[in-house]
């Protein structure tokens, strides 16, 4: 072992040397949180507890998410480390009766709260699949060159995939659908909010262009509940424009060339 070590060693007391390496492992393995996310959305367990009322037992989930018998024990895992992280809640419910004569043993059942409601009905699940999508992972590994290279530079994106994410969406169409989905759920929700708490901005604007306005979810928004305002989209012509923006007629759609 090197000096220096040594000499720290002998310095920090076991608990805190402990502790110290609990929260290294802690941190290199956080990732898995974001993985157990997107589990969550993949094998769709917000629905799945939706369809159940809100809450439900494991046993209930299991049966709701159609898990292989062998699989449902590591269910309890996912939802406990999912509840710690505040994605669902998790009430302990006691068991019935007392001692050897108890009817059930004591469970948990685990429910949504406003954080997993917002992927209920895909919600914005698309934007968590994005997030942990390989090619966003592949490119936040770049980061260490990134930080080596003088200058601004390429993102780490382009480091890692040779173009920027929007030259991909160009060519690779399940990329593509990925972005477009996880954007216009966030407008989707996001024009909600916008409508609702800001409305006074639209007061004396007659047309606006959303530049960069992906699939003219925001714009189309924006456009039903003013419609005194003419909105136009400009965007990249691989974007899929939404059907329904197309009918406004006071919504156009400008491809960037
Ligand atoms: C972060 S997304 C925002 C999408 C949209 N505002 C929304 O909230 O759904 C950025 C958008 O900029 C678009 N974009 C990127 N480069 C562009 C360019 N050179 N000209 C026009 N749009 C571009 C992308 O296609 C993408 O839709």
């Amino acid at each position: 072992m090197a000096e220096e070590s040594r000499a720290k060693m002998a310095t920090t007391s076991s608990a805190e040397l402990l502790q110290a390496e609990s929260e290294l492992v802690r941190h290199s393995l956080g990732y898995l949180k974001s993985m157990a996310l997107h589990s969550t959305v993949k094998l769709g367990i917000p629905d799945a507890l939706h369809r159940c009322g809100g809450a439900a037992s494991l046993p209930d989930l299991s049966s709701a998410l159609a898990l292989p018998c062998s699989k449902r024990p590591y269910l309890s895992r996912l939802m406990k480390m999912l509840a710690v992280e505040g994605i669902f809640t998790a009430v302990d419910v006691p068991a019935a009766g007392e001692g050897e004569g108890a009817a059930t043993a004591p469970s948990v059942r685990y429910g949504l709260n406003p954080v997993s409601r917002l992927l209920v009905g895909g919600g914005v699940s698309p934007c968590v699949l994005m997030g942990t999508s390989p090619l966003f992972l592949e490119a936040s590994l770049r980061l260490p060159q990134w930080f080596q290279r003088d200058g601004e530079g390429e993102p780490a994106f382009a480091m890692a995939h040779g173009e920027s994410p929007y030259a991909t969406t160009g060519h690779d169409m399940e990329f593509n659908a990925l972005v477009n989905e996880a954007m216009g759920s966030d407008s989707r929700y996001m024009a909600e909010l916008v409508v609702r708490e800001c409305g006074e901005v639209f007061t004396g604007v007659t047309s606006l262009v959303d530049v960069g306005g992906g699939n003219g979810t925001m714009a189309a928004a924006i456009a039903k509940a003013f419609p005194h305002v003419k909105c136009s989209v400009l965007d990249l012509p691989h974007m899929s424009y939404k059907a329904s923006s197309q009918r406004m007629s006071q919504l156009s759609l400008l491809p960037a060339t």
